[in-house]
């Protein structure tokens, strides 16, 4: 039978023939074995390990136990041979790691009572494979990471980089403190499991934003890591990404680099390879003529690590973009993949396929670690994969790896989860321009059906298969609602899967309302009219309830194909029964939730962005002249709270002479507190009771010129 191993084994010898699985086991190599391996393989067997019964050999090259196989064990870290047959079993590692996951391997042989009769070679392609926990956003959860390391165990990943924006301990303004009782005891623990599931868990510091380069900060920074160390980290990093100004000097940061790499990592006996994350860090935004990367190349220690997005900050990486930063830096890079972290697409969740990356990378990386989502459960599909792909790159096949990771993640839903998964895969537009496929299948379906149906011909065979696709998103959802195996996981995606029953019911109600048309039954038609409206009106108020973050607040599902062939098939029914009727039904369209006021010329027709919790206002190129008394109005169509609005209004100078306010009646008026971020924008945010207007006025006494470059307004129920 095909062996099924996750991630795909290098070289598998097959002989066709099995054994039923041996009622008991004799363990043979106990002493030096790795002691994770003979933990983990104790607790699989159970009561099946005895002193008498089928002779199972495991251990390191070099140990007793396993001298017959030495010359049949890959010489590679983390390698190993497995070997089953009639006589005995061998579980042989090239190392510790390797032994480990030969023990993995085994467990996964397991199959219907039955054992195969197998030679197994195998060993990873990149040296280091994992995960960095480094989005913006809520960190993940102590029983989210435990849950991941355990994962990271049984797909062989070997790393988790824990650098959490949002931890204050890790970047600012507390990078210099120890952790309280509490978080460092959690660390302690997580430490623990990972060396338990062979993962190395780094700790990284990202000092950047205040760092003095003096040796105060530098001790600071040498004694935390010590602090680190004494609860258990062996591993470690540096990250200087998203920082400006005195932290990003190229010599200043090699030479502390150098200084802990010589003085810390050199000198303790047992701490891997210090891993930098650079201040350039992709392709885009590095300039040759500021030496950085050509400085990091010629005087950074050789035996630091240095990460790399690609060609952009979010990328796929490719053999050429690897070769160009392996020439910079004079070393293989480290690639930090962001996918599938959505941090800048916070209403959208990434269960795509992973594609893109190269195959052919493997010999000018060290290193391969995805950025995920703050869905720690949802973002194990991709992981899966990343898994799948750094071990065995040449036989990666990226839909065979998603569906496997499907029935791991999911195996009483496998396909519930799959039309879920299909459907919630691309990021919609975003700062980063970056897309991925989404409802391959029926995209081609709808595209075509949309066209007969507007040239008044469709095929009933389309229409039929949509229907058929909505009916089993409605289905998904409904059966994902009530899944019990992974409640972690559902609980992360429930707001999707209500949008995405709502997704599934409109589909349908459109689709009856073609039907209802054509047989002349307004009665029926109206019905169905108002219920798509109905079922539009919910799904706006579940985008206003949940995931209200300052950034991309909301529940977005189906965003590429399913949702504008709602749209599209309502508005054409819609338009032909008011045609043929003589009434003028709304479109859904129509529907606003905010309008726009103003006596500044240049901003009378500004097109707005409306989403269903915030809207945009189209930045201007041109500078707007704004005279004394000048006012922007928007008016919404509800009561909301303010969780986040944000203006850029890239003006030499302070803001003193303009006032943001919020009004309930639009006759007394709140003034708006406004912060200035890092980058010059000011923030504002009204928690208080909810208001229905937000506007902005020149109250100084001339006029003002600024270039309109971002202004927004969050709101929630
Ligand atoms: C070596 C990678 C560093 C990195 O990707 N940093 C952040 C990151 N930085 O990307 C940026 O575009 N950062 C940025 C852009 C403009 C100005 C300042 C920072 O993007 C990811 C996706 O949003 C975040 O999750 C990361 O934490």
């Amino acid at each position: 039978q095909d062996i099924k191993v996750q991630p795909s084994p290098r070289q598998v010898n097959v002989t066709g023939k099995s054994m039923t699985i041996p009622v008991a086991f004799r363990l043979v190599g106990e002493q030096e074995a790795n002691p994770h391996a003979i933990a983990l393989l104790k607790q699989f067997l159970g009561d099946r390990l005895g002193t008498e019964g089928f002779p199972l050999y495991v251990g390191e090259k070099g140990d007793r136990a396993v001298r017959g196989a030495k010359r049949l064990i890959p010489d590679h870290p983390e390698g190993y041979y497995l070997s089953i047959t009639d006589k005995a079993i061998m579980l042989a590692g090239n190392d510790e790691r390797g032994t480990y996951y030969a023990v993995r391997t085994f467990m996964q042989l397991f199959h219907e009572g039955h054992l195969p009769f197998v030679g197994i070679q195998d060993y990873p392609d990149v040296r280091f494979r994992g995960v960095v926990e480094g989005f913006y956003g809520t960190p993940w959860s102590h029983e989210a990471r435990l849950r991941q390391l355990q994962f990271y165990g049984e797909n062989k990943l070997n790393t988790y980089i824990y650098g959490p924006k949002d931890d204050p301990f890790h970047s600012s303004p507390n990078w210099r403190k120890p952790y309280p009782a509490k978080e460092a005891a959690r660390l302690a623990e997580l430490v623990k499991v990972a060396n338990e599931n062979e993962v190395d868990f780094v700790w990284a510091i990202h000092p950047g934003l205040d760092i003095r380069w003096e040796t105060s900060d530098r001790d600071s920074l040498m004694a935390k890591f010590e602090h680190m160390y004494d609860l258990g980290v062996r591993s470690f990093a540096v990250f200087f990404d998203d920082i400006s100004g005195e932290g990003a000097k190229a010599d200043r940061q090699v030479e502390l680099l150098n200084y802990i790499d010589d003085h810390f990592v050199q000198v303790k006996p047992d701490v891997t390879p210090l891993i930098v994350c650079p201040t350039e860090y992709n392709k885009g935004w590095a300039r040759p003529e500021s030496g950085y990367l050509a400085t990091i190349g010629e005087k950074l220690n050789p035996s630091v690590e240095v990460m790399w997005t690609g060609d952009r900050v979010i990328s796929e990486i490719t053999r050429e973009g690897v070769e160009w930063i392996r020439e910079q830096i004079k070393r293989p890079s480290y690639i930090w993949w962001n996918f599938p972290v959505s941090d800048y697409v916070r209403d959208h969740l990434l269960l795509g396929e992973v594609y893109g990356n190269g195959k052919d990378i493997a010999g000018s990386i060290s290193g391969f670690v995805a950025n995920p989502m703050e869905w720690a459960e949802a973002s194990k599909l991709a992981i899966y994969c990343v898994a799948d792909y750094t071990w065995n790159m040449q036989s990666y096949d990226r839909f065979r790896s998603w569906y496997r990771a499907i029935r791991a993640i999911m195996p009483e839903n496998v396909e519930a989860f799959t039309v879920f998964a299909r459907h919630n895969s691309d990021l919609g537009e975003n700062v980063h321009r970056f897309r991925r496929e989404e409802s391959v299948e029926i995209q081609p379906v709808a595209e075509r059906f949309m066209k007969g149906y507007r040239e008044g011909h469709y095929d009933e065979r389309d229409f039929l298969a949509l229907q058929d696709e909505f009916e089993r998103v409605a289905e998904a959802a409904d059966l994902l609602l009530i899944d019990r195996e992974n409640e972690a996981l559902i609980e992360e995606i429930t707001p999707w899967l209500h949008q995405f029953k709502i997704l599934g019911d409109a589909g349908q109600e459109a689709l009856a309302m073609i039907k209802a048309g054509e047989r002349g039954d307004r009665e029926l038609f109206l019905r169905k009219y108002n219920h798509v409206k109905a079922l539009r009106k919910r799904s706006y108020e579940l985008e206003r309830q949940f995931n209200q973050n300052p950034y991309q607040p909301g529940v977005k599902t189906g965003t590429t194909v399913l949702q504008p062939l709602v749209l599209d098939v309502f508005t054409e029914a819609t338009e032909r029964f008011n045609r043929q009727n003589g009434t003028d039904l709304p479109l859904l369209a129509d529907y606003s939730p905010c309008k726009l006021t103003t006596n500044v010329p240049q901003l009378e027709h500004l097109p707005l962005q409306v989403y269903p919790s915030r809207v945009h206002l189209t930045p201007l190129l041109e500078v707007v002249k704004w005279p004394a008394g000048g006012y922007l109005q928007l008016e919404l169509d509800d009561a909301y709270r303010i969780p986040g609005t944000r203006l850029n209004f890239d003006v030499k100078g302070d803001l003193s002479w303009g006032v943001m306010e919020v009004s309930a009646d639009g006759e007394t008026w709140q003034t708006v507190t406004l912060t200035r971020d890092a980058r010059g924008r000011l923030n504002g945010k009204w928690e208080d009771t909810p208001v229905k207007f937000v506007r902005f006025t020149n109250t100084g006494e001339g006029e003002q010129q600024v270039y309109l470059r971002e202004f927004y307004v969050v709101f929630s129920l």
